[in-house]
């Protein structure tokens, strides 16, 4: 069996956890600033929350006190009485801890849930926006992440830290002062152990939340090794790689449930050591205390209220240390997310841009340059004209330069220099939206969406019914191949449309474009071979789709380059040679030489 030499490669998998992304930063004040611009929206229920922790701090603060003065009143003086009036008094203030709690769990949640909620909505609305070179320079996962585990990982700070930290800091405050203005003595005896308990909180948490942030790295490895194994099953069965495969995720399972076990070790103690250095606190306390009590200094009921105060600064201290944890991890998170969020798009409206009218549909092109990255010009003074109707013939080499004509004329991306004009205007003076609205896509690849024929189709028209989406898929042919499905029009179609055939999503892109009915179309012709049956109806299809629009055809089938109006043969980002297809065949040119290299077989 093909074993991997290496632990590291067998961590050389496209993580979706990306191991160059940090996981924790240093605290900046800007970040945190502009982290809490989002809890502004929710006033109200960042004021319930406090109040309800108010509730929580008096028990905190009253309860062991009042435990104390009835040891000290009610037992010493043997009062049935008052005993029993404290035990209502105490009875009453646990209530009220209740209430305080489930009612400051239920709106601390809100809050966190709130926030997350508009700041994914704000970051997805933002990447909508941004422009193709955002996406043509990171991967999908990586933005997946952001949108999702970043926004995750703040949660916990607006969920827990910020109104507990507040309260907790109230809380400590309170008792150190409460236990101050009772005994001084015994307040010295009882803070000894607390700067203990803070250090061992603060260093195990530190600890604890690396380790678990080491097991979730791995977690993230197999997730986008699945992921991927899963996609690409059907070359994994082809290539039979089953077995490389199956080793290479044996490592990383592996991997995953060392650092579980050593996350673990690190968690475990915890607990545990708590309760010692609660112990110990509690024997220096009493070992003092009973002392001061020989002396009449203090009472017992002073003692057990010292003793219960102690075990009160558990909570508020292990809370702190966990809040310095989240605001680290937030610093890194949000860094990331602001970096998405001040991402400005590159193609945006001018500030005087107007929507574009219905177009007659001539397009031009005028000595437009174009590069992708700087010094290397994907186009190179590239000019032509097409009048309102004609069908266009993009032709070349692979990288030639065609794709790029058709991403700038839709405007994904801005010319370098020249202009690009639709009915005499620059595209750069309209709106986006209005211009893209008239500029029908259709792509090699058909993206299907989960949802059914009719869904996918309609996504040309959100508007169009029923009986309008019918009409556009019997007018390219597609009808035909629809009806047959098990559910005709309501078949429901997934997993990136992998119930249809190559040629079935070609006809449902056609459908869909014609009810989104553009002035010009830009059609990327597929290359993927299909059957003749339906080559048939992807060859009417077409001819009704570009019937009457003026169309830019990157093309590959033969029969659509001999049918356009003009060919333009593109070559290192240039035109070379422009015409119909018999004028430059005669001329026995560039493109007469790649119609024989390329087209012979298609003719
Ligand atoms: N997103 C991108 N970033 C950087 N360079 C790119 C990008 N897209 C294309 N290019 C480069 O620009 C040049 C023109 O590419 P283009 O995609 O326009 O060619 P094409 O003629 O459409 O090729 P094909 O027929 O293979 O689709 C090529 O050198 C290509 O490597």
């Amino acid at each position: 069996m093909y074993q991997l030499e290496h632990t590291d490669e067998v961590l050389r998998s496209p993580f979706i956890y990306r191991d160059d992304e940090a996981l924790e930063k240093k605290f900046e004040l800007w970040q945190m600033r502009r982290l809490f611009t989002y809890m502004k929206p929710y006033p109200g229920i960042i004021a319930g929350a406090f109040g309800a922790t108010c509730g929580n701090l008096v028990v905190t603060l009253l309860a062991p006190y009042l435990v104390g003065r009835a040891i000290d009143t009610a037992v010493a003086e043997r009062q049935p009485l008052a005993l029993i009036h404290y035990g209502i008094v105490l009875v009453a203030l646990y209530l009220l801890n209740f209430g305080s709690s489930m009612l400051r769990i239920h709106l601390t949640n809100r809050l966190g849930q709130s926030v997350i909620q508009g700041l994914r909505r704000e970051l997805f609305s933002h990447v909508q926006t941004l422009s193709n070179d955002f996406y043509d320079s990171r991967p999908a996962g990586s933005i997946l992440v952001r949108i999702m585990n970043d926004v995750n990982s703040l949660q916990d700070l607006f969920t827990n830290g910020v109104v507990n930290s507040i309260t907790n800091l109230f809380t400590l405050i309170g008792i150190i002062a409460i236990m101050f203005s009772l005994n001084w003595q015994l307040s010295i005896a009882t803070l000894v152990v607390v700067p203990f308990m803070f250090l061992l909180s603060m260093r195990l948490t530190i600890q604890i939340r690396r380790a678990w942030q080491q097991v979730r790295i791995r977690l993230s490895r197999i997730n986008a090794h699945l992921a991927e194994g899963i996609q690409g099953m059907r070359v994994t069965e082809s290539y039979v790689r089953q077995d490389e495969n199956q080793v290479f995720f044996e490592r990383m399972n592996r991997d995953y449930m060392d650092k579980f076990l050593l996350a673990q070790r690190w968690s475990i103690p915890f607990g545990p050591l708590v309760d010692l250095t609660g112990a110990l606190g509690s024997t220096l306390l009493f070992w003092y205390g009973v002392h001061l009590l020989h002396n009449h200094v203090v009472t017992v009921g002073l003692l057990v209220a010292f003793a219960n105060y102690l075990g009160n600064f558990w909570t508020p201290i292990g809370q702190l240390g966990q809040v310095y944890n989240q605001i680290l991890v937030a610093m890194a998170s949000s860094e990331r997310i602001f970096q998405y969020l001040d991402t400005k798009a590159l193609i945006k409206d001018a500030d005087a841009a107007k929507p574009m009218p219905i177009t007659r549909g001539r397009v031009s092109f005028d000595d437009v340059v174009f590069a992708y990255e700087q010094g290397r010009r994907a186009l190179d003074g590239v000019s032509f004209d097409v009048l309102p109707g004609q069908t266009i013939a993009l032709v070349g080499h692979t990288g030639a330069g065609k794709s790029t004509v058709i991403s700038l004329l839709a405007r994904f991306y801005d010319p370098t220099s020249g202009r690009i004009l639709i009915d005499g205007q620059d595209i750069r003076d309209v709106t986006v939206e209005s211009l893209r609205s008239q500029v029908g896509m259709v792509l090699q690849e058909t993206f299907i969406f989960s949802g059914t024929i009719m869904d996918n189709i309609r996504y040309g028209n959100p508007a169009a019914t029923d009986e309008e989406v019918k009409a556009a898929a019997t007018a390219v042919y597609a009808n035909e191949f629809i009806e047959q499905l098990e559910n005709g029009y309501y078949t429901e179609v997934r997993e990136r449309g992998s119930r249809l055939s190559q040629g079935q999503r070609q006809l449902l892109s056609f459908a869909r474009a014609i009810l989104a009915n553009p002035q010009i179309l830009i059609l990327d012709e597929a290359t993927a071979s299909i059957d003749t049956y339906t080559e048939h109806f992807i060859q009417k299809g077409l001819e009704v789709l570009l019937a009457g629009r003026t169309a830019f055809v990157v093309a590959h089938r033969l029969s659509t380059i001999r049918d356009a109006d003009q060919i333009l043969v593109f070559d290192h980002g240039q035109i070379v040679e422009r015409g119909t297809h018999e004028t430059l065949m005669r001329t026995r040119g560039y493109y007469y030489d790649l119609v024989a290299a390329q087209y012979r077989f298609l003719a």
